[in-house]
């Protein structure tokens, strides 16, 4: 078999989500052929989606449909882009900085309400992605309610390297790193505020986050100036805005909607949390804060739709404790957390894919 031969078996191979051919895509970014061992180098970066995973799995059966022993590498399997010699990838590309050298997606989860459920996302985001095996650490930029160190169990301060970088402690094999981590439980909330400004940007930068596949920040609930601060100081791949189906809910998620479209941030999609309470004792189902206002919302603005998750006192539970639903065995819940992580993830990939194909 030739490279001419591989390319061209690769070129009957289509993009299920782009519509376009893997090779026009410019997804194929190096072929290598030894006798019958091919191998192929393609520019996937969205560890755990599914989508992805199924052009992996075409592009090794198309070729070991001609007899090839095939090798498939991504730019995220070595934890560098610049590994692979694939450059130009990724969500950097347009702003041609990489303020966090390493990470490949940021991920931002935004609400336009307090209380929706923003760090319970979060969390169960970054936990679900970890336990599809990518390299994940998640940012708690919410000062005012640092839940995440405690929905994911950490405690204490974080350590310093010798040249005075901060190492994120470690939970379910994440790094997680929070202003909480960093305040007195009893520190004033005004001069939370006033540290905003100063601290925020410094503290991503500041932390030594590795070679990561996704940074999943927690950004403050409201569309203020610390968002304001934070969207433009990093490079978002993209965001997830959480919502519950009420209307005041929607009516701050549109607002939080137009934020990110003023700062020309991608929106990967809309998440309705506490969704339908199914009663443990009854079974029957209750809409406590009404249902289907996210999915319908996301429509109206011609937004995916990422999932509903359900009201159940199990999340609740599970974030006191320190262990992600989204970890556990099985169940309904447990299901709509997965779904969600995949339609996110497939989200950040159609994102990178769509910039890599420009
Ligand atoms: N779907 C759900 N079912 C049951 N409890 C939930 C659900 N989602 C969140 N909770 C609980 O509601 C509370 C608030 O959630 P969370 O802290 O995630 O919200 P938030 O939007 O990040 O809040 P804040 O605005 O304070 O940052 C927590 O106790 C959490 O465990």
């Amino acid at each position: 078999m030739q490279e001419a031969d591989v390319r061209e078996i690769l070129s009957g191979i289509e993009d299920p989500d782009l519509g376009t051919d893997i090779v026009s895509e410019n997804l194929v970014t190096n072929i290598d052929v030894d006798g019958d061992t091919v191998t192929v180098e393609l520019a996937l970066e969205a560890v755990g989606s599914p989508t992805e995973e199924s052009i992996r799995a075409s592009v090794r059966e198309a070729l070991e449909a001609e007899g090839a022993t095939v090798t498939i590498e991504t730019a995220s399997d070595d934890g560098d882009d610049g590994g692979l010699g694939v450059e130009n990838i990724g969500p950097d590309t347009e702003s041609s900085t990489e303020p966090l050298p390493g990470v490949s997606n940021v991920i931002a989860v935004a609400s336009g309400k307090g209380g929706v459920g923003k760090s319970t996302i979060s969390v169960n985001l970054a936990a679900g992605l970890a336990d599809r095996g990518a390299e994940v650490a998640i940012f708690d930029a919410d000062m005012y309610g640092p839940n995440v160190p405690r929905m994911l169990g950490v405690e204490g301060a974080p350590k310093a390297t010798s040249d005075e970088k901060i190492v994120p402690p470690e939970a379910h094999g994440m790094g997680v790193m929070s202003i909480g981590l960093m305040l007195g439980e009893d520190d004033p909330v005004i001069w939370r505020g006033a540290m905003v400004h100063n601290t925020l940007t410094q503290l991503v930068d500041d932390v030594e986050w590795g070679d990561l596949d996704y940074l999943v920040i927690d950004l403050p609930p409201g569309t203020g100036d610390t968002q304001l601060t934070l969207l433009q100081s990093i490079p978002i791949t993209g965001s997830v805005i959480v919502t519950t189906p009420q209307e005041v809910a929607l009516e701050d998620a549109r607002r939080g909607l137009q934020m990110f479209a003023e700062h020309e941030t991608p929106v990967l999609g809309i998440v309705e949390n506490m969704s339908t309470f199914v009663c443990p004792d009854c079974g029957s189902e209750h809409d406590i804060f009404g249902s289907g206002g996210g999915e319908r919302f996301a429509e109206e603005k011609d937004m995916p739709f990422l999932g509903a998750i359900p009201l159940d006192p199990a999340i609740r539970s599970g974030g006191d404790e320190g262990a992600p639903i989204v970890m556990a065995e099985d169940g309904e819940t447990v299901q709509a957390f997965q779904d969600m992580v995949s339609t996110t993830a497939d989200m950040v990939g159609i994102l990178n894919r769509q910039k890599h194909s420009q």
